[in-house]
């Protein structure tokens, strides 16, 4: 079995990176709509492409300039032009669409597909981008997509199971949440400066017959997880490492510090 390694690099800051994890990852990031989480910029940083979702595209329009007050929010949304919005474009307002359309932003209008979400839209364009920036495996930063809506969040999970081969984390200002794949044996190095130690791993769509951990308070031994049984929430990481190792995929969850 092959290993797997995580690694929450992408919430430290590009100049103070962690040693212990020499994960090198191809960072994208969707902005979703929903309020920026108070690392948005950091994130952006870290990603060589970013793509907003219909309406999110109004959330960095509106709010990035609020993340510095002492600059001019033009000068602020020219720094922060997403390379494309994609969607059904029911949310975006039409000065945002028309000011990043002049600045150069691709915009792709999927009105006519009523069926699959703007994250999902977002996710197979990022997919598709060819060629890969430098090689190295993508891995697609999703902010806004906790929190709020009941029916918006169980769509985003549902995603990460749609895509379940690529890497993707959803992301709030107090948790992450990305997918285990069965099969493997997962290494979770935990950036203790900015997430935990509380967290959690859930079967998602399916019992699971076996899972086990090392690195947790209430490590799993080969025991079986379903809705309506056991699953391991409010569970808390002991130290720097985190190995999981399941039949079934799991979603792993953490919780993420406040400042
Ligand atoms: N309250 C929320 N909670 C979680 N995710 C959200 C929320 N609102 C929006 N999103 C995410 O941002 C994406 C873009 O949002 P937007 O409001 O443009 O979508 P939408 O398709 O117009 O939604 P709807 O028509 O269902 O209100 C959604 O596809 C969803 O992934
Ligand atoms: C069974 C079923 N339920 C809901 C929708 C509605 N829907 C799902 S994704 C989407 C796009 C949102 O931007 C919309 C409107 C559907 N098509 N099929």
């Amino acid at each position: 079995m092959e290993w797997m390694c995580h690694c929450s690099s992408f919430l430290l800051s590009p100049e103070n990176p962690n040693s212990a994890c020499s994960l090198s990852l191809n960072y994208a990031l969707v902005i979703l709509n929903q309020s920026l989480p108070r690392f948005a910029p950091l994130l952006w940083d870290h990603a060589h492409v970013r793509v907003c979702a219909d309406g999110g595209a109004n959330r960095v329009y509106d709010e990035m300039p609020l993340f510095f007050p002492h600059q001019q929010p033009s000068h602020v949304r020219s720094r922060y032009k997403p390379d494309a919005i994609k969607g059904d474009m029911d949310s975006i307002r039409t000065e945002v669409l028309d000011f990043y359309a002049k600045l150069g932003t691709k915009i792709i209008d999927e009105s006519h597909d009523q069926d699959t979400t703007d994250l999902h839209k977002c996710v197979t364009y990022m997919r598709d981008l060819t060629p890969k920036v430098d090689g190295s495996e993508q891995c697609i930063l999703v902010a806004g997509a906790l929190g709020g809506r009941f029916d918006h969040e169980i769509g985003n999970i549902n995603v990460l199971c749609r895509f379940s081969n690529t890497r993707i984390i959803l992301l709030s200002d107090d948790c992450l949440i990305h997918l285990l794949p069965k099969n493997r044996y997962h290494k979770i190095y935990i950036q203790s400066s900015v997430e935990g130690p509380h967290c959690g791993l859930i079967p998602i769509g399916m019992p699971s017959g076996s899972s086990t951990t090392t690195g947790l308070k209430w490590d799993l031994k080969d025991t079986a997880m379903r809705f309506g049984g056991l699953i391991s929430t409010s569970n808390v990481v002991k130290g720097e490492i985190v190995t999981v190792q399941s039949d079934s995929d799991l979603l792993w969850t953490i919780s993420i510090k406040k400042l």
